[in-house]
């Protein structure tokens, strides 16, 4: 398996610069400016509405931005992600995973596994005769498919579900297998929505401590996450939005004692839920 730190540890792998996403009258995101640092875990938290999905599909290429530049420095040195087209963004190492699980749910885990390869088999191979010509080369990319397949089927728990279909796995390792499927895209950068969400307490815990191990193992991690116990537990680094600025950009000691941030919250509105995202930061 390849390296994927680059650039050194702590050096920025992401930068984004007074970025800005209207849609319509609207400002989604406005002039927001923060960096992720290689080897880190990244979390960008906010209220209902902050503009969180928007920044992560911004830096995923489903969204062009309005204004700003979005910067990562991957395996290819220094790349533009606002005027990379979207289908691209997988190629410069950026993967994701979305809310809502999108899976192939007829397909195997390990289908899906391989399936998110496509692009690297289809690469050594070439097109037409070269495909025939290319065999070695083919069946050489498609073992180190496999052996990658195999690595994050072990890391993430799903080895004896591989022959399963992926629609049958409970929720927890639909996600799981969500996760391992980025991965297989070798990412530089590995992008995560809400990966907590709709788990128990124990299926949380086992997901924060896969995200540590890809973290340790060379990928730097962005994620939105509404569970604060996971974002105050694992993240090296926090940006809060609100109402599509930033608000604060700290640890997470740093962002728990945060007036801003605890205003912003304590504002959300309904009163059922404002007290948990900080409780657990405690
Ligand atoms: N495609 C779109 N068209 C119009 N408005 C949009 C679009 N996407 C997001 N918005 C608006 O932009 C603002 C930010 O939304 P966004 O989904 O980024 O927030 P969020 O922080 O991810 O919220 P949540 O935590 O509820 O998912 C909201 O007011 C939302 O209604």
């Amino acid at each position: 398996m390849s390296t994927p730190i680059l650039p050194a540890r702590n050096a920025p792998i992401l930068q984004v610069q007074e970025l800005v996403m209207r849609f319509g009258g609207l400002t989604a995101v406005d002039h927001v400016s923060f960096e992720a640092a290689a080897g880190d875990i990244t979390a960008v938290i906010g209220p209902n509405g902050a503009g969180k999905t928007t920044v992560f599909n911004l830096i995923t290429g489903f969204y062009t931005p309005s204004a700003g530049e979005i910067l990562l420095h991957g395996r290819d040195g220094r790349r533009a992600l606002h005027t990379t087209p979207g289908h691209r963004i997988a190629q410069a190492g950026v993967a994701r995973t979305f809310q809502n699980i999108r899976l192939f749910p007829g397909m195997t885990v390990l289908e899906n596994l391989l399936v998110a390869q496509h692009n690297r088999l289809q690469a050594a191979t070439g097109f037409g005769i070269a495909a025939v010509l290319g065999l070695g080369r083919y069946r050489a990319a498609e073992r180190e498919a496999v052996e990658r397949a195999k690595h994050w089927l072990e890391a993430t728990r799903l080895m004896d579900r591989a022959d399963d279909a992926a629609g049958s796995l409970p929720y927890g390792a639909q996600r799981r297998l969500e996760i391992a499927r980025a991965m297989c895209t070798d990412p530089v950068l590995l992008c995560l929505d809400e990966p907590a969400a709709g788990l128990n307490p124990r299926e949380a815990e086992e997901l924060a401590q896969l995200i540590r191990l890809i973290r340790d193992s060379g990928c730097s991690i962005l994620l939105i996450e509404h569970d604060m116990g996971v974002v105050m537990r694992i993240s090296d680094h926090i940006v809060v939005l609100d109402h599509g600025k930033k608000i604060a950009d700290g640890t997470p000691a740093q962002i728990r004692a945060d007036e801003k941030v605890i205003a912003a919250y304590l504002g959300e509105g309904d009163e059922d839920e404002t007290p948990a995202p900080m409780e657990g930061a405690a």
